[in-house]
């Protein structure tokens, strides 16, 4: 579904992914891992379209996704309903006047019904547990209940893959269990998802898959999660990151 093939890309001022080679496919539950600044957010900016490469190629369900692709306004719309990316800061995403609003936002740009859309950001404020939130002024909502926020308005567009950034940073461990029983329900609604995270305890029976960055911005390890119950080092490993 998702492939790169020796994917790297610099910054300005230094490096932020270096060969990266990597097949990820629907329905997989991914953990990504790795030090401060190894490339993770950078890999999630590429896979969501927000940035592309500076060397290598990467393909969604077969599609070259470079310059060329993403500035067809079209394709890069078609694009982004696919890819879901719920940002790291929620104060980056959420720009609008109510919650109604936020997550209505991205369903109004599409040839929809007011009807249609109506249904969809009701359905999911609800998965998301903010229908009492729906008035409300995003940028006045706690922590968790902004990232609750991004999720639904990420979710309105129905992404088949819905990437998070370190989802679970500042909320108190009931509103990251929320978070967490929802990203299981949506796997296994057969979404594909992607996060990162810096707790390995928390997500070591979820994950399916940990993929661990080194500071040399590489992908270390890419193994499942039955491999790795066997090496208890890399375990430990994983746990001080
Ligand atoms: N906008 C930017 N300009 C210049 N360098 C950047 C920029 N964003 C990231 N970098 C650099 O790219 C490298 C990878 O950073 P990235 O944010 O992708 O890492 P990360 O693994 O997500 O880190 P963290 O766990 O702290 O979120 C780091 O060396 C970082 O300093």
């Amino acid at each position: 579904m998702l492939n790169l093939q020796h994917i790297s890309y610099a910054y300005p001022t230094g490096t932020g992914l270096t060969d990266i080679e990597l097949q990820i496919n629907a329905g997989e539950f991914i953990c990504f891992m790795g030090p401060n600044g190894s490339g993770k957010s950078t890999l999630f900016n590429l896979l969501s379209g927000l940035k592309t490469a500076t060397a290598g190629h990467y393909y969604f369900n077969q599609t070259l996704i470079d310059a060329a692709y993403l500035k067809n306004a079209q394709q890069r719309q078609t694009f982004h309903q696919q890819i879901g990316f719920v940002f790291q800061n929620s104060d980056v995403q959420l720009f609008n006047l109510t919650v109604a609003d936020e997550v209505a936002f991205g369903l109004r740009q599409l040839p929809l019904a007011p009807y249609v859309i109506e249904q969809r950001v009701n359905d999911c404020l609800a998965l998301t547990g903010c229908t009492d939130l729906r008035d409300r002024v995003p940028y006045h909502l706690s922590g968790g209940e902004k990232k609750r926020v991004a999720l639904a308005s990420v979710l309105a567009l129905n992404p088949s893959v819905l990437i998070l950034d370190e989802p679970f940073n500042g909320l108190t461990p009931a509103a990251q269990q929320q978070i967490l029983d929802l990203l299981i329900q949506l796997q296994q609604a057969g979404k594909t998802i992607l996060l990162a995270s810096h707790d390995y305890a928390q997500i070591k029976n979820i994950a399916q898959r940990f993929i661990v960055f080194n500071e040399q911005h590489q992908i270390a390890y890419d193994i499942d999660r039955t491999s790795l119950a066997s090496q208890p080092q890399l375990q430990a490993e994983l746990a001080l990151l």
